[in-house]
């Protein structure tokens, strides 16, 4: 609870405190120091969080894109970008080896298109170049997509970073009506390890 202690007394965390001290809710951590969450209580503020300013006495401690909250990015955000749809015709023919535990196994929900997948923005997909899936994204996108577990693995290049983000992305809730935020609690909507630094600066 060093955090939340941290937040009751630090005096560089000042205006996040007096902000707290503003709010008529009562904290859902001490139940005493006046801070107004809706959700959560902010465990570890940093001064970011400091230096938020809540916009109305209703607003919740969750942030989300007030304005064009679906991001339909234009074609020419793409344009000149050198790896567009970078992917050799090898990856599309790749042999695919499915099994659930130790068994091998036919048993799993297959895509032959992207389209399939009905995600909320395609046109995001085809401006990136890519027409078809390849083969570890027909296999596993829909079962991700589905909430499965899964461990999938294929050669370098092959195109495992769509196959986890674009599920991932089109997952989260994007809000059109503001006044949906608030019971919305401030949580992270996924979490990506990667084992090394190199690996995580490609994961974009
Ligand atoms: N379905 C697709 N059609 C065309 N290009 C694609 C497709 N999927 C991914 N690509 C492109 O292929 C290239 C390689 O993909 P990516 O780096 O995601 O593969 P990876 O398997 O994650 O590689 P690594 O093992 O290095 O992490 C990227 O330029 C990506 O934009």
């Amino acid at each position: 609870m060093r955090g939340v202690d941290q937040a009751h007394t630090s005096g560089s965390l000042s205006e996040a405190t007096s902000h707290h001290r503003e709010a008529d809710n009562v904290c859902s951590s001490c139940k005493n120091c006046g801070s107004a969450v809706t959700g959560q209580p902010m465990a570890f503020p940093t001064p970011i969080q400091a230096s938020l300013k809540p916009t109305a006495s209703s607003t919740p401690s969750t942030f989300v894109f007030k304005s064009e909250p679906m991001i339909r990015a234009r074609a020419s955000t793409f344009t000149g970008h050198n790896e567009k749809g970078g992917m050799q015709d090898k990856f599309f023919d790749q042999e695919v080896e499915l099994s659930i535990g130790t068994k091998l196994t036919e048993d799993i929900v297959k895509v032959e298109s992207f389209d399939d997948l009905e995600f909320r923005l395609p046109e995001n997909v085809a401006n990136a170049g890519y027409t078809k899936p390849t083969p570890i994204q027909k296999y596993a996108m829909k079962s991700i997509q589905n909430g499965k577990d899964l461990m999938a693995c294929s050669q370098t290049g092959s195109g495992k970073t769509a196959t986890l983000l674009l599920p991932i992305m089109n997952s989260l809730r994007w809000y059109t009506d503001p006044s949906l935020i608030t019971d919305v609690p401030c949580k992270p909507q996924a979490r990506i390890l990667a084992p090394t630094k190199g690996v995580i600066i490609v994961v974009p």
